[in-house]
């Protein structure tokens, strides 16, 4: 624990100061609280930090834990460096968590394999880097000092050599070319695999990207051979059959020798044909070139995820024979929001390029509760406001009895917001203080009294079993027949005729104080809604246009208050969350294969991207809170620590201050004592994190606190004396330019000066993010190229 001295905040003392306008800062303030041992890092959601602690202080009973122990010795066995014991991550059976990992040795232990500076990163030019097919990533010394006729003898003779260094990547990426090889080496076997591979349905996995190193030796790949499979991937697409394949491969003209370390990638993805190139005929046949547990490649360099759902509903659910232990519902609150509409859906700035997802179509929502008028809205605003005094100058112009203007038209908490959250506090208060609250279980009501809504199995069926454990009760999966009154396109996942909801109980823990609960269930629920609902906005000419939430925000449909909690009525994700996807048991827990994380990458960068567009900040983004479905569509969820950090009535953006989220998510800057920092920027760093996490299978630290955690220090240490720090120095993608662009950005964004820190926008229009495929394609948007490509036939619609 740090100590009162150290500069460091002891999050424990640190009140969330949420920036949100006077009017309801108490509504999300996270109460302060001395308690130590409850608050911890998650300031004013002492919950999560029994779910921190759950993961990290016990790390004998966490599989993420045992998983990164085993990685990270593999890691360091594998580069021969002594490992010591930091000081905090001795356990009683010498295992190591994931952040307790050994401190490396000698100069960091790090064992130079290429420079990247800094300074080099930010003069890198995507244009310019896309120029060449074949990327020199590492040179050693000695050959940077050679001139060019020099070093290409060097080259030739070591070419030459054909030596039998393995193109291995690590974390158990598995080389292409090392498949390719394989191909021609098992021509008939090939040839079966290969059809297998281009069948959608197929089951059979060529490759096994969870091969070690050492496996992958025995891949027996040369470097010469490396360069060849690359060169020959690029004429790929022309090919259709496989003995075709193998053949152009092997008479193939040898590409130029990559110099440095033997690399798993050896295929530039830049020089894959677009399918724009590809003839429909050529789009059926197109050849799976690589495929892992649950991530398919093609030819073309597209991609197909086909996450595992859940058994909970890969099996057949029969809703009738279970019962709902919700009950009955009593008030709806989801009708103040707009409902969804076709019209919505076809305005939709995206499009789910992939699989059909089976479920796009749309959930009609409970029916509308509340009207509100603007007018009423800002009234209440102002009221609100001058009751609780103001300190922001936006709230100054209230106090002049001036109308609020809306000046951010974008912002996920306006008027209607603002209404709904007075409302529901008033409830939630209500409802936790008089516990002897008399409500007639028959009796369905609303927030205006106006509509009687249906029980709530009507609207969302029976329960068919737990899937997670929130901080405040557990989420369970709800499931009906689909009705006639469900018009297309639905909005929630179904299956066999059934429709499927997530069901997540909020009830209050004897020691919360109602406020904190309030704030948890609001922000949740009001943010999760808002974000999730199509907005109208004033676009750059002034007129007004309609925007879609991304794909990537989890639809928040309904609350409801039952006896003794309040149940949120989600969008179901059959695939679970990625903490799960990292730490299944079927693969051992392993990381994603690069290319599957880097489309995750993108996603989350999107969500994130339009929450930060609408004025809020996530604030605990971490695998938890990232969810799948099958396809690979990634949804963000879990808005309660959210903050808004604008609002529709503010120029500026509120600056936060103490430490949110879950440890090894968390910025430095949070923790630094009284310290303000941007919200958003703190998101990109969670990101970062989170993608470390996808590509590595474990954290990168423990902590963002030098003095508190080896590796951490260690992190700083390296980028201080050396300009680099050697995981991301070592991390390996099947694109050698993609692998150099993406180093580029984990730089800009582990940043500890936020100031110098990259944002969520910069990284999604920089090179890397540029040149990641995506599996959604981001329609209307200006950052990405919309993917017309039909990759597969039966992929799309
Ligand atoms: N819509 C959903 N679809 C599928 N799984 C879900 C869904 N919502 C939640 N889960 C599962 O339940 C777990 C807990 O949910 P969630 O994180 O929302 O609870 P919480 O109370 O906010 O927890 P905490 O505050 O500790 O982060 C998630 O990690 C996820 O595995």
């Amino acid at each position: 624990m740090l100590k009162s001295e150290d500069k460091v905040a002891d999050s424990a003392s640190v009140k969330r100061n949420r920036s949100l306008s006077a009017s309801f800062k108490g509504l999300f303030r996270s109460t302060s609280s001395t308690n130590n041992s409850t608050i911890n890092i998650k300031g004013g959601h002492p919950n999560k930090i029994e779910t921190q602690t759950k993961r990290t202080a016990n790390p004998d009973n966490s599989i993420l834990s045992k998983l990164t122990a085993s990685k990270e010795h593999e890691l360091h066995t594998s580069r021969n460096r002594s490992a010591v014991t930091s000081p905090m991550s001795a356990n009683a059976d010498n295992t190591v968590s994931p952040v307790q990992s050994p401190k490396l040795s000698g100069k960091h232990g790090v064992r130079t394999v290429g420079k990247m500076t800094l300074s080099r990163a930010g003069s890198m030019n995507s244009q310019e880097s896309f120029t060449s097919d074949y990327i020199i990533e590492e040179e050693d010394d000695e050959e940077e000092n050679l001139g060019d006729h020099q070093r290409r003898q060097r080259i030739s003779k070591r070419e030459s050599r054909k030596d039998s260094t393995s193109p291995v990547g690590i974390d158990g990426l598995i080389s292409l070319d090392a498949r390719l090889e394989s191909r021609s080496s098992q021509e008939s076997t090939e040839s079966v695999e290969n059809k297998k591979c281009s069948n959608n349905n197929s089951t059979g996995q060529i490759f096994n990207r969870s091969r070690s190193r050492r496996n992958s030796v025995k891949a027996n790949s040369s470097n010469a051979r490396r360069s060849l499979s690359l060169k020959k991937v690029n004429s790929f697409s022309s090919i259709n059959s496989a003995n075709n394949t193998n053949s152009s491969i092997m008479s193939s003209p040898k590409p130029p020798y990559i110099r440095g370390r033997a690399h798993a990638d050896t295929i530039s993805a830049t020089t894959l044909p677009t399918s724009r190139n590809v003839s429909e005929k050529d789009k059926e046949e197109l050849k799976c070139i690589l495929q892992v547990e649950s991530f398919k490649v093609f030819e073309n360099g597209s991609h197909e995820h086909n996450l595992k759902m859940l058994s909970l509903v890969s099996g057949n659910v029969d809703t009738d024979k279970v019962k709902s232990p919700t009950g009955n519902n009593l008030f709806s609150f989801s009708g103040i929001f707009k409902n969804h509409s076709k019209a919505d859906e076809a305005n939709a700035d995206y499009q789910i390029t992939p699989n059909k997802y089976e479920n796009a179509k749309s959930l009609i929502p409970p029916k509308r509760i509340l009207a509100c008028k603007t007018t009423d809205k800002v009234d209440k605003y102002r009221s609100r406001s001058r009751s609780n005094g103001s300190t922001s100058s936006d709230d100054d112009e209230e106090e002049d009895g001036k109308i609020p203007e809306v000046v951010n038209s974008k912002a996920a908490v306006s008027s209607p917001e603002l209404k709904l959250i007075n409302k529901l506090s008033e409830k939630i208060h209500n409802h936790l203080q008089i516990k002897t609250v008399t409500i007639n279980n028959n009796t369905t009501l609303d927030t205006s009294g106006e509509n009687e809504i249906p029980a709530f199995s009507d609207l969302y069926g029976k329960s068919i079993g737990h899937i997670g454990h929130g901080a405040y009760g557990v989420v369970s999966v709800c499931a009906r027949p689909i009705k006639y009154t469900d018009i297309p396109p639905l909005q929630a996942f179904t299956k066999e005729g059934k429709i499927f909801f997530a069901v997540k109980e909020l009830k209050p823990r004897s020691t919360d104080q109602v406020e904190k609960f309030s704030s948890k269930i609001t922000s949740e629920f009001i943010i999760g809604h808002s974000l999730s609902t199509s907005h109208t906005s004033l676009n750059n000419n002034g007129t007004m246009v309609k925007t879609s939430p991304p794909p990537n925000i989890l639809k928040i449909f309904d609350l409801m208050e039952n006896n003794d909690s309040f149940i949120e009525v989600m969008e179901f994700c059959p695939s679970g969350d990625l903490y799960s996807l990292l730490t299944r048991k079927s693969k051992g827990g392993t990381a994603l294969h690069p290319v599957e994380a880097d489309c995750f990458m993108k996603q989350l960068l999107h969500g994130v991207k339009f929450m930060h567009d609408h004025g809020v900040a996530h604030c605990d983004l971490k695998p938890e809170n990232i969810l799948f479905h099958p396809n690979g569509l990634l949804k963000i969820c879990d808005f309660g620590t959210s903050c808004v950090f604008q609002t529709a009535w503010e120029k500026h953006v509120h600056f936060q201050s103490g430490a949110m989220g879950s440890e090894p998510y968390v910025a430095p800057e949070e923790f630094i004592q009284d310290k303000k920092y941007d919200p958003r920027l703190v998101d990109l760093w969670s990101i970062g994190v989170v993608y470390c996490t996808m590509v590595l299978g474990h954290y990168l630290w423990k902590i963002a606190v030098k003095e508190k955690d080896a590796l951490y220090a260690s992190f700083v240490e390296e980028i201080t004396e050396d300009k680099q720090f050697y995981v991301f120095e070592d991390l390996r993608h099947v694109n050698h330019e993609i692998n150099r662009l993406r180093r580029i950005a984990l730089y800009k964004i582990f940043q500890w000066n936020p100031q110098k820190r990259i944002t969520v926008e910069e990284l999604l229009h920089g090179p890397w993010m540029k040149h990641t495929r995506c599996c959604v394609s981001y329609r209307n948007s200006d950052i990405l190229p919309v993917y017309e490509e039909k990759r597969r036939i039966g992929m799309n619609k």
